[in-house]
């Protein structure tokens, strides 16, 4: 076990890289086996339920990913003890004694994610008193934070808004109360979960959102003694309880980890066998997979993803909210999709501008217009704005070589499987952005067979 301290912490950046440029000689097709552990979108937020018990937890799989280290550095400040195995990804978060951090360090630290957010309910529970810095995360629209602002006050959060961030405070408590959110919003759900579950009386919380990582956020409270109840229809209920313990928990896999491997298998003619992922989570990806023509074969252990031969077949797509196919899935699946005979298209109704990555591919070749229109059977909330949110994708173009530079995670990780799928020597820099949610991937682009140089 090795103890996380704030400066091992900040040392995250750098995370699985030792440059910020990979030169690539593409053409070749990624083969093997890689493993995935527990979700980035998870895991994160397990960290900080950790801050709610009054005893020590133990989170299992954990990934050494940017994220994670921010925000263990982040609860380091706080006074949470964090132990780490290296080897199996195990983390022991002891929270006996929490104190309240500097507002300099905690803005120093708070770096690329956007979990501190969801800081606020833990530490008002246990300090009475939270500030929250400004977010990081992927610049992919405007990403308010206005659902949660209005979600904690609801709780009774007394909130101030300063030059260098938000401080709060909750002189008389927290208690429950019924909530709608405008919009299923991921964080905005988890913010009432990590707040109701040590709130005074119960509270009803309607149109949550309902991801795979949101549930086993559930999972893990339950084992730390809350009550909440999933209804139908996106109705959740929680009664507060006075005390909780800590837990012990395997990590849910990261299906986005795993979406984004499989679309490297189809788009360099691959076949990648990715260790740890499982099929429930991803049934919708896979239907989408599959049209495409991508194959897939699931075992008890992960998932093989191939591109079996022959054509690829142009798909429609709109991103949504679960049971839906996923946003984080669509970057990478669009580079697959400049390799489909014919006209795919993709709607994004989750983040109204999502598509800046795709510069990038016309660069290199891919035929791609974007629309502000809402090219989907569904009107979205960018529909009448300013927002080029559909993307329509003619295919099949050869892809050739480039200098691109990453963008954010996810098209980051679609430049890196572009540039594996040109022919030719290309040059992406930027990339030490995708350690924010892709554990070891230089490693694993080795053990996969890809022809690259980091640059140092
Ligand atoms: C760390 C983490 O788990 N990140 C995930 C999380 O992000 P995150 O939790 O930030 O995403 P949300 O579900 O909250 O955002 C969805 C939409 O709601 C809007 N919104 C959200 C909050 C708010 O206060 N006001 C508001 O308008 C956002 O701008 C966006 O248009 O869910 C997203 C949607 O599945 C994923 O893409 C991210 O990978
Ligand atoms: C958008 C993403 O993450 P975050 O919310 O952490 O920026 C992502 O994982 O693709």
């Amino acid at each position: 076990m090795n103890t996380i301290t704030n400066d091992s912490a900040r040392a995250g950046a750098s995370v699985g890289l030792t440059g910020d440029t990979i030169v690539f000689n593409g053409g070749r097709p990624l083969a093997g086996r890689i493993e995935v552990r527990g979700a980035k979108n998870l895991v994160t937020k397990a960290m900080v339920a950790a801050l709610l018990g009054e005893d020590v937890s133990v989170l299992r799989d954990v990934p050494d990913i940017s994220d994670v280290r921010v925000v263990a550095g982040l609860l380091t400040l706080h006074g949470v003890k964090i132990d780490r195995n290296e080897v199996s990804g195990d983390l022991r978060l002891d929270p006996t004694n929490v104190e309240t951090a500097h507002m300099a360090e905690i803005n120093a630290h708070a770096g690329s994610s956007r979990i501190p957010i969801l800081f606020c309910g833990p530490l008002l529970h246990r300090l009475g008193e939270a500030f929250i810095p400004d977010l990081g995360g992927c610049r992919i629209g405007d990403r308010p934070i206005d659902f949660h602002l209005e979600v904690l006050r609801n709780f009774g959060a007394v909130i101030e808004k300063l030059p260098s961030g938000i401080r709060m405070s909750a002189p008389e408590g927290l208690h429950g109360a019924k909530v709608t959110l405008p919009y299923p919003s991921v964080g905005a759900t988890e913010q009432v979960l990590l707040t109701a579950v040590r709130a005074n009386g119960r509270t009803e919380l309607r149109n949550a959102a309902i991801e795979p990582e949101i549930m086993d956020l559930i999972n893990i409270l339950q084992k730390m003694g809350a009550i909440i109840s999933v209804d139908a229809d996106r109705v959740i209920r929680i009664e507060g309880v006075e005390r909780l313990g800590g837990y012990s928990h395997k990590a849910l896999f990261d299906r986005n980890e795993a979406a984004s491997w499989a679309s490297a298998a189809l788009v360099t003619k691959g076949d990648i066998y990715v260790g740890g992922a499982k099929q429930p989570e991803m049934l919708t990806f896979l239907n989408v997979f599959r049209k495409a023509g991508g194959a897939f074969e699931i075992h008890d252990d992960g998932i093989r993803f191939y591109h079996p031969g022959g054509e690829l077949r142009p798909v429609v797509i709109e991103t949504d909210v679960h049971p839906g196919f996923m946003t984080d899935w669509q970057q990478p699946l669009v580079v697959a999709l400049t390799q489909a005979h014919g006209v795919s298209i993709v709607h994004e109704t989750v983040y109204e501008q999502r598509f800046g990555f795709v510069d990038a591919l016309v660069e290199m070749g891919s035929d791609i217009q974007l629309h502000r229109e809402c090219l989907g059977s569904q009107e979205c909330r960018f529909g009448q704005r300013n927002f080029q949110h559909s993307a329509v994708i003619s295919g099949p173009t050869k892809l050739k070589a480039a200098d691109i530079e990453v963008p954010d995670l996810r098209g980051g990780f679609s430049h890196l499987i572009a540039a594996l799928a040109a022919e030719g020597t290309s040059r992406v820099s930027n990339v030490g952005i995708i350690a924010r949610g892709y554990e070891n991937f230089i490693a694993k682009l080795e053990t996969l067979g890809a022809d690259f140089t980091v640059e140092a």
